[in-house]
């Protein structure tokens, strides 16, 4: 309430109003919700993750100027693309060309999904410097997104690990479905946390944990991490919401309650895989920023360029936004 308030007096010019119900709104924050990080990173996988889906061909230059416009915002970690089959997933065929035509920032960092040796090589030859290698919980889920078992999946990985070690790419980690499986309905978080295990000792400087259908609630977030917690340090863990049940941002601030400070979204809310059944947009990258600036957490991000990209992106596939906030400014009813 207080922040809207807040919005308001900055849309009619009274600045130093503003800032004060801004302090104040942040004081409150902070003495409701004490422990909290006060400061976030957060990965943005609008680019790869967002438009992976997106029936209809996006074109090159379109997905160039969004990732543009989100590096323009103030956001340091964006998945970029995918070296995938372009026959499992034709929208993200033109890998090279996005990271040929990419003007690189200092400081960003851009990174691709590998999901095997073969993937890792045509990365490192577009430019790459940070890749994706993405597992699951689930077996059905594995066969179904990569067309291998779980074990396989590792033989596959650990290929890219070590050649990435070679050639000092960073390496991030993904399990899917740590929340619950289109196909296999409830995973174990006894499950989930071996393979996180499995992938730090691999090399993956983080590993994000995947509510790929979103149907995680705040508790069994909780309960997540706290099986997680006993094999990999919080530190090392981000979290990736998809919005499908509505549970995204109380997930979100679950996991900020448990510690953890990074978090995954997409600019918009698109996204979803095309290889999970039910799958809906992440969470927005607009709705996460509006979380964090109202509880006075530091990401970095210039909200209302932001918002431009969302809108940006949304225009050039002639989508609705799927971010609360996105939709909000647009009707011109807060910030
Ligand atoms: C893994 C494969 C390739 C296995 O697919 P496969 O058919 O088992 O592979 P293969 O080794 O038998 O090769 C078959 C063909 O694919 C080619 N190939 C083989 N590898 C590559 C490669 N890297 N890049 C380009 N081409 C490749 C290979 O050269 C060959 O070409 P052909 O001889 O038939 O012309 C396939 O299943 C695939 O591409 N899957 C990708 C699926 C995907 O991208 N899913 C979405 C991302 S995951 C996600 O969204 C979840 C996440 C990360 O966001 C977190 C969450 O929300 O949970």
């Amino acid at each position: 309430m207080a922040a809207l308030t807040a919005s308001a007096l900055f849309r009619t010019g009274s600045f130093s109003m503003f800032q004060r119900m801004k302090q104040l709104s942040a004081k409150y924050a902070q003495v409701a919700l004490s422990g909290l990080p006060t400061v976030v990173r957060i990965v943005e996988v609008g680019p790869r993750d967002g438009l992976q889906n997106e029936p209809e061909m996006v074109p090159t230059d379109v997905k160039v100027e969004f990732i543009n416009k989100l590096a323009d915002s103030g956001l340091k970690n964006i998945e970029v693309t995918s070296f995938v089959s372009p026959k499992w997933v034709p929208q993200m065929s033109d890998h090279n060309e996005v990271m040929s035509k990419l003007k690189k920032r200092p400081g960003v960092r851009y990174s691709v999904l590998t999901p095997n040796l073969k993937g890792f090589q045509s990365a490192v030859a577009a430019g790459a410097e940070e890749v994706a290698i993405f597992g699951a919980a689930s077996e059905t889920f594995s066969k179904k997104n990569i067309n291998c078992s779980v074990d396989e999946s590792w033989e596959r990985f650990r290929g890219v690990a070590e050649a990435a070690k070679e050639k000092n790419v960073l390496v991030r980690g993904y399990v899917s479905c740590v929340l619950g499986c289109p196909y296999e309905g409830d995973v174990k978080p006894e499950r989930v946390a071996e393979l996180c295990k499995k992938l730090l000792d691999m090399g993956c400087y983080e590993i994000s944990l995947g509510d790929t259908i979103g149907v995680g609630t705040p508790g069994a977030m909780k309960q997540l991490l706290t099986e997680v917690s006993r094999h990999v340090p919080l530190s090392k863990i981000a979290v990736h919401c998809h919005d499908t049940y509505g549970q995204a941002m109380a997930n979100i601030l679950a996991a900020l309650q448990m510690g953890v400070t990074v978090f995954d979204s997409s600019a918009a809310g698109l996204g979803g895989c095309p290889y999970a059944k039910g799958a809906s947009g992440n969470v927005s990258t607009e709705d996460v920023v509006y979380l964090m600036n109202g509880l006075a957490i530091q990401t970095g991000v210039d909200l209302h360029k932001l918002i431009e990209a969302g809108h940006y992106i949304s225009s050039a596939i002639g989508k609705k936004s799927g971010s609360k906030v996105g939709t909000a400014t647009a009707m011109k009813c807060a910030l």
